[in-house]
């Protein structure tokens, strides 16, 4: 059985020099798709489950699912991760249900709509921290807003959309902070924010330096070398996928994504996990809607969920080569959450902060 924690594989990933996309997860069709590009290309796994997951499969059965692929893929190491907690009982029952990594995510209220204080999110994630680490599972905080330096709104997170304009200290991390905050917490990893949000309209042109600001992963990397920091919103809106929902009747606006080469920058400067949904998305409406389009005698879903998995499949195979960790899954040896509690414990995996 190899089910990790989010830790154990940052940490391989930090000494190897790679990143790890972590896939957000609903159904069986994106669970396959991911695992058999990570078979195909010999990846570790970082699948993850956001509220809106869970609420649209049903705990239980995001559970099995998780545990299916397990099964199924034994020598592949996976991480079964919750995405955005709001709250930390959000985070507690994840754990009580098996994940092996939470994010408490309290860069906003329990509302996951409201900008919260500083002082908040060190208390809730601290107390996150105190718990999952008891459990051996592994905890990721967030610090600053994600959202648009171009329109200073926040993109959507686990449904809500956030209200308002934000300026920028908001919405960019700054690396002192981020420092204090994990020497207060102790969190494994770190969201930050650099101008990336959620969902397919991240940026109205190809992005410059100035509203994606990779320069700012490199001065909280120098500040902060020893942790692992996560990129969210980190979706690329792949052009060919959008064509292909609007030449099929889809009616999705011009827009665009993460651009790969700027992720790997960031994976040079201390990005270990970057978050993907919205491309997965995007590959299976179009690969839906073409075959559709294209079969209109068929009405056996299965022909076209197969066409969607393979669509989503590429995808993740592109990103597992480029990101690096292709080849990495079968170098991993997979320690149990029995063993990282005691290496928390004994404070062997307490962040190095100066
Ligand atoms: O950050 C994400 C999940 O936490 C997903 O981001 P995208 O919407 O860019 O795929
Ligand atoms: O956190 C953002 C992810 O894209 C999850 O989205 P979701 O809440 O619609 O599942
Ligand atoms: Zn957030
Ligand atoms: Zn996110």
């Amino acid at each position: 059985m190899a089910l990790i924690s989010l830790r154990q594989l940052l940490d391989h990933a930090a000494e190897n020099g790679y990143g790890m996309p972590a896939f957000n997860v609903n159904n069986m069709e994106q669970i396959h798709a991911i695992m058999q590009a990570a078979d195909a290309c010999n990846s570790p796994v970082i699948l993850q489950g956001s509220a809106g997951a869970r609420s649209y499969a049903g705990e239980p059965f995001l559970r099995h699912l998780v545990l299916a692929a397990v099964e199924m893929y034994p020598h592949i190491p996976v991480v079964m991760h919750q995405d955005h907690g709001s709250e930390p009982a959000v985070c507690f029952r994840s754990i009580q249900s098996g994940f092996s990594s939470v994010m408490m995510d309290g860069s906003l209220m329990a509302d996951a709509k409201t900008p919260s204080s500083y002082e908040y999110n060190v208390e809730t994630t601290r107390k996150v921290v105190e718990l999952a680490h008891a459990c051996g599972v592994s905890v990721e905080g967030e610090l600053g807003c994600l959202g648009s330096l171009e329109t200073g709104m926040m993109g959507e997170e686990d449904g809500h959309g956030a209200e308002g304009v934000l300026d920028h200290s908001q919405l960019l991390t700054d690396p002192e902070e981020a420092a204090d905050f994990v020497r207060k917490t102790g969190v494994d990893a770190l969201a930050i924010a650099i101008g990336t949000s959620h969902g397919a309209y991240k940026f109205t042109k190809k992005p410059t330096g100035n509203v994606l600001r990779i320069d700012r992963v490199k001065e909280i990397h120098a500040r902060i070398p020893t942790v692992h920091l996560v990129m969210h919103g980190s979706s690329s809106v792949p052009e060919d996928w959008l064509a292909i929902i609007n030449n099929y009747g889809g009616d999705m606006g011009q827009t665009y994504g993460v651009p790969v080469s700027e992720i790997v920058e960031g994976i040079k400067h201390g990005v270990r996990k970057v978050n993907i949904d919205t491309d997965l998305r995007m590959a299976s409406t179009g690969a839906i809607r073409k075959h559709l389009a294209e079969n209109t005698a068929n009405f056996d879903p299965r022909k076209f969920l197969k066409e969607a998995t393979k669509a989503m499949s590429g995808i993740c195979k592109d990103r597992f080569e480029a990101f690096g960790c292709a080849g990495q899954a079968s170098k991993i040896k997979p320690v149990s959450l029995e063993v990282m509690f005691g290496e928390y414990k004994a404070g062997k995996l307490d962040p190095k902060v100066s």
